[in-house]
């Protein structure tokens, strides 16, 4: 049986159309299985095609010859392209066509809305009151002010209450006094701050009376409404070329006495009366909420990463011949290698699980965001705090890895910017800084790990939140051979034995004098550790969950190859565990080993349809070597010809320098 018959074309490449012909699913069901629905799977595709019919979108010339300042024109030209088209192109204000609207036109490499939809618009969502909204969010809506989330600076990222801009309210003229009293003081990172944004979400030290109440937020005008120059006492520009990300402006920004009416710090949870008298938010933590909120999307969005990178290492490696099997008269696609699977496919298994963690954490935040705002109940916060703390960096982590692999796996042409794969690695691995440095959350989520243990220890287990209740599971046999369960239990002793020994070592510094931060820190590893484990585990669960609610049968099929593939890598990576506490024999991890590879020869024949199914378009993944057609070879020849260095046959630095070296030599 043939699924794909509407997306095979006979210009393709022969050996990614036999590829296409040897699935054993319809990669439109699967799309629904990644995106969460079937209407969002259609309205994906809808606006693929969409965009396709404008031609102001379509030939533009590759980024990796473009400087800095044309990426930010071409991605603002886009912009205003789509600014045009949007309410064809897109439901307005839903957020994942918008997403998907701008990665699918304007790339990865940032642009000046991209702060705006991610976190400006968010945190007036979650932080502004219903009359702040009123003035500002139908405007930042509507695209008539561009906004950023302005919180980091020079000297504090991670350590939020040390961040040093203050906002002092004057009661005489009832406005907040923002200033910036040092060099470390200065905003420093946020994207499209630079130079595109003219408003911004600033996050600094509430000051009243002298008394210091922690960061808030406030909504600041930086930039004249008709002219874009820079309001008095605002310092603000771009902070310079970056690893990635070079269409985006991330910027600094300075106050000198900057006055904002009483009105600017988002009031929904806290307030300031004109009196300077401040009414306590109902967490203390409600604030970040915008942090947590992109959190929560990033297993989504670095999956989506993962699966740029793997399209394109997976179908150049179904076209890349190289070296001899048993046929010797014809090479072997590069893909029929066991090394070539063994670098890829467990990267896919991960990427299919990331996602389907990420459909499950955004909607945990959408239904906190609604408890908090209409019933005032803030008892999920430290939950999905935690969750996504440890998840943001464990996917980060295998996500960075996973595309270096893909990198690898493309052999020379990996490195070339044509594959496009350099700019994914360098975005993605951003993830591992932003939004909470990877180790730090990582610590996050062991505070929640340790209070879990010691509750247990303290006899009180029924308090357990249920992504906890492992913590108390008795050590028992199992019998690897019944399925997924049976990973899960071993999974849920190694984390278990993890969490107690890295809380038996902080309490062991603690009864031995230390305080609790130096015992912490005398434990963090084994702490962050902990927390790895404890989010692995999660995203087992969550897969197969994910995997066991499917009904289409043979995307079930499919998706379950990939699922034991999994299950058994993952085991194995952390079968150190398992041995030293004689979780698993030697013998399990033989069995284990074997499955894994027996994994490797199931899903080779549905690599590419499984990679298909992500329908990214040659627009979106701009790499010659991930062309949907196969046709790598000539557009390579194409693509190199196209280098500004080609334009001349006789560079100026030859002329100059090299010509005359060279005749001086002669003499
Ligand atoms: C939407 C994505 C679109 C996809 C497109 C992809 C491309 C996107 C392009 C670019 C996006 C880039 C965006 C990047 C934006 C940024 O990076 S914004 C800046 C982000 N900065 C951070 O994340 C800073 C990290 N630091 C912190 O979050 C905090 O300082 C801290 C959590 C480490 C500590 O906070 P602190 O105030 O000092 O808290 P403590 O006193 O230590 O903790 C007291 C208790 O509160 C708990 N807690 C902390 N935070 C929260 C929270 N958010 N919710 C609930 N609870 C929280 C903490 O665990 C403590 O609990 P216990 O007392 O019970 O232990
Ligand atoms: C591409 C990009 C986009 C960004 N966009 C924005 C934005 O839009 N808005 C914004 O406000 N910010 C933004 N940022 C800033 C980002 O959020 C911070 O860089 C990040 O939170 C890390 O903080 P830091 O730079 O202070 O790192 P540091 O905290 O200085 O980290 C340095 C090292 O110290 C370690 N460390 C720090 N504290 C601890 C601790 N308590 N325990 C153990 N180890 C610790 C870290 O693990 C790390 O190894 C962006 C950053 C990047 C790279």
């Amino acid at each position: 049986m043939s699924f794909l018959n509407k997306e095979i074309c006979d210009g393709d490449n022969p050996d990614l159309t036999e590829e296409r012909r040897t699935a054993t699913f319809d990669t439109d069901r699967m799309a629904q299985v990644i995106y969460g629905s079937e209407k969002f799977a259609a309205r994906r595709r809808q606006i693929t095609k969409s965009i396709s019919r404008i031609p102001a979108l379509q030939d533009t010339k590759p980024l990796a010859f473009m400087t800095r300042e044309e990426k930010i024109t071409e991605a603002c030209r886009e912009l205003d392209v789509l600014s045009d088209h949007w309410e064809q192109l897109i439901y307005v204000n839903d957020e994942e066509e918008a997403l998907h609207l701008h990665r699918e036109v304007i790339g990865m490499e940032g642009h000046p809305f991209a702060l705006h939809e991610t976190m400006f618009i968010p945190t007036l969502v979650s932080q502004a009151s219903d009359e702040q909204q009123e003035k500002w969010l139908g405007r930042a809506r509507k695209r008539e002010i561009i906004g950023c989330y302005a919180q980091t600076e020079l000297g504090h990222g991670s350590n939020l209450r040390k961040l040093e801009t203050t906002a002092t309210y004057s009661p005489s003229t009832q406005e907040f006094i923002l200033h910036t009293p040092t060099i470390t003081a200065l905003k420093w990172w946020p994207g499209a701050l630079g130079k595109s944004s003219n408003y911004a979400i600033v996050m600094a030290d509430l000051v009243i009376k002298n008394k210091s109440y922690g960061p808030h937020p406030f909504i600041v005008q930086l930039r004249d409404e008709k002219t874009h120059q820079p309001l008095p006492g605002i310092t603000v520009g771009d902070i310079g070329p970056k690893m990635a990300f070079n269409g985006a402006d991330n910027g600094f920004l300075g106050f000198d006495h900057f006055r904002i009416p009483r009105g600017n710090l988002l009031m929904r949870h806290n307030r300031v009366e004109p009196d300077g008298s401040y009414l306590k938010p109902p967490h203390a933590k409600i604030g970040y909420s915008s942090m947590v909120k992109v959190r929560s999307r990033m297993a989504m969005d670095q999956g989506l990463f993962m699966a740029q990178a793997l399209v394109i290492a997976v179908r150049y490696s179904a076209v890349r011949r190289q070296g001899f099997l048993e046929d010797k008269s014809q090479e072997v696609k590069v893909l029929d290698y066991q090394t070539q699977q063994h670098r890829l496919f467990p990267s896919i298994a991960r990427v299919y699980a990331f996602i389907f963690c990420g459909l499950e954490t955004i909607q945990l935040y959408e239904k906190l965001i609604l408890d908090v705002n209409k019933n005032g109940d803030t008892s999920g916060m430290a939950d999905l705090h935690s969750l996504t703390s440890g998840l943001k960096s464990v996917v980060t982590h295998f996500t960075g890895q996973g595309i270096e692999q893909a990198r690898m796996a493309c052999g020379g042409h990996g490195y070339s910017m044509a594959s496009y794969i350099s700019e994914i690695y360098g975005v993605a691995v951003a993830g591992c800084t932003y939004e909470g440095e990877n180790m730090v959350m990582l610590l996050q989520c062991a505070r929640a790990l340790v209070k879990a243990v010691e509750l247990v220890e303290e006899g009180h287990p029924e308090k357990l939140s249920p992504m906890m209740a492992y913590l108390t599971k008795p050590s028992v046999t199992v019998d690897l051979t019944v399925g997924p369960e049976a990973y899960v239990k071993i999974f849920q002793l190694i984390a278990k034995k993890q969490a107690f020994k890295a809380t038996e070592q902080l309490h062991k510094f603690m009864v031995a004098g230390d305080s609790r931060d130096v015992a912490w820190n005398k434990s963090a590893v084994e702490l962050t550790k902990a927390s790895r484990l404890h989010t692995r585990l999660y995203i087992l669960k969550t897969f197969i969950r994910r995997v066991e609610s499917i009904t289409d049968i043979s995307v079930k099929a499919a998706l379950t190859d990939l699922l034991n593939l999994h299950l058994n890598y993952e085991l194995l990576d952390v079968a150190s565990y398992a041995l030293a506490d004689g979780i698993m024999s030697s013998t399990q991890m033989d069995f284990i080993k074997n499955q894994l590879y027996s994994s490797l020869e199931k899903i080779r024949p549905n690599a590419v349809s499984l990679m298909d199914s992500f329908q990214f378009s040659d627009l979106q993944l701009r790499s010659v070597l991930g062309r949907r057609d196969g046709h790598v070879y000539q557009n390579l020849f194409e693509w190199a010809k196209s280098s500004p260095l080609n334009q001349s046959e006789v560079l100026p630095s030859v002329t100059q320098y090299l010509k005359p070296m060279m005749e001086k030599s002669k003499l």
